[in-house]
């Protein structure tokens, strides 16, 4: 019996930052690494395009070691213009996300964009609409929701393990002292203003993944919760803590984040999320962007935890299968992260950010480039 020959996403990296060096670097590893189970697709990094010069992209290749015959680009135009590369990360800060990867989509490329989507929703719209206009394969890169750990997860609620669930919390809080490390110019993307910085939309989409996977997505009805929320700003002006209350038809989501407090201050195994039914619950480990176990606690019963180490990759590797599986069936978008999802999410995110009062600069609030 002939075996049919892997699939194959020729991909082109747009930016040379420290999460482009990891994604890149899981694109690299086996697919038949444990846990991976991908063997019926392949990765090639095609090219890799570098906003200020050919020689970052070149030194890039050579760190992570990519083949010496990727294509070295000293500009994001050339790079999306490649006849080569199917499909772009864009790993650019949260605030050029969607100049870049309207530029990937104008050039009629697929893409996976890093999250937050974009700044606001607004600008999520007009992506998604150039997507089906182009007819391209188009994803925000959540990469937490492909770990296997998350389809058990799902699977769990909706076999009613834990009964109904009522309410999820989630944290994901990193006491970062933000003055010092981001100090004194307060130039660096977490904190800047003109790179859309803040917890919220760096680490505050992971908290409210937990709720969102369980709360909207498994829903076939799609509720979209009605937001309230409480936010305590930096100096710059970005929310440096926000807690949001999602309020569900039947539940409620309760997620926090902070660049000033820790979840887990001594890693002594406190959870990042609390998935709660009615007949008990499920307890996530932290940190909320890559948890390795998880524990079902029923009342009555005798707790169960199950781990789920990865290993052989970073944990970015199943994300870009489901795009290349999704491409490879002509799909245009994830059913597991799908487009209106990201579009919701940002719409809460937006209301957030107004009852905080965080704006951000009109340059990377615009719907215009
Ligand atoms: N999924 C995950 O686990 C993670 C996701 N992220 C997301 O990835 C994105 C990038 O984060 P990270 O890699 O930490 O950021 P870095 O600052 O390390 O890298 C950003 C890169 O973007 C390029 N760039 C283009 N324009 C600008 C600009 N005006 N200012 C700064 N950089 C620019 C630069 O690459 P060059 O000049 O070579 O083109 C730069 O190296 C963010 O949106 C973040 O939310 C970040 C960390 C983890
Ligand atoms: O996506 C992310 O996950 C890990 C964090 O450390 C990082 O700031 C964030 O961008």
């Amino acid at each position: 019996m002939a075996t049919q020959e892997p699939f194959t996403l020729r991909w082109g990296i747009l930016a040379t930052g420290w999460i482009a060096s990891v994604f890149a670097k899981d694109l690299l590893t086996s697919t038949s690494a444990p846990g991976r189970n991908a063997t019926d697709v392949r990765h090639i990094i095609q090219a890799v395009g570098a906003s200020s010069s050919q020689q970052k992209a070149t030194d890039f290749i050579k760190k992570i070691g990519a083949p010496e015959s990727t294509t070295a680009y000293g500009s994001y135009d050339e790079l999306v213009n490649d006849p080569n590369v199917d499909i772009i990360y864009v790993a650019t800060p949260h605030s050029h996300h969607f100049a870049h990867t309207l530029l990937a989509l104008n050039a009629g490329k697929h893409v996976l964009c890093e999250k937050p989507f974009t700044v606001n929703a607004a600008q999520t719209k007009i992506l998604i609409e150039k997507a089906r206009e182009k007819g391209v394969f188009m994803m925000e890169a959540v990469w937490t929701r492909f770990f296997p750990l998350s389809y058990e997860i799902r699977k769990l609620v909706q076999d009613g393990t834990i009964g109904e669930v009522r309410r999820v919390w989630s944290d994901l809080s990193l006491a970062q002292n933000p003055e010092e490390t981001y100090g004194p110019g307060d130039e660096h993307r977490m904190v800047n203003r003109d790179l859309a910085g803040g917890a919220l939309l760096d680490i505050g989409v992971y908290s409210l993944l937990w709720i969102w996977q369980t709360l909207y997505h498994l829903d076939p009805a799609r509720p979209k919760p009605e937001v309230s929320a409480s936010v305590q700003k930096y100096r710059t002006g970005v929310d440096a803590e926000a807690t949001v209350l999602l309020h569900f038809p039947t539940s409620t989501g309760i997620a926090s984040t902070s660049l000033r407090i820790d979840t887990d201050p001594n890693n002594t195994g406190l959870p990042c999320a609390r998935i709660q039914g009615t007949k008990g619950e499920i307890q996530i480990s932290h940190p909320a962007y890559k948890p390795e176990s998880y524990t079902i606690v029923i009342k009555g019963e005798e707790e169960k935890r199950v781990e789920k180490k990865i290993e052989g990759q970073h944990g970015m590797a199943w994300e870009a299968d489901e795009c290349a599986r999704c491409i490879r069936d002509g799909k245009k978008e994830s059913e597991v992260m799908g487009l209106e999802e990201s579009l919701a999410m940002m719409e809460v995110l937006d209301r957030v950010r107004e009852i905080g009062g965080v704006k951000y600069p009109d340059s990377i609030e615009t719907t215009q480039v």
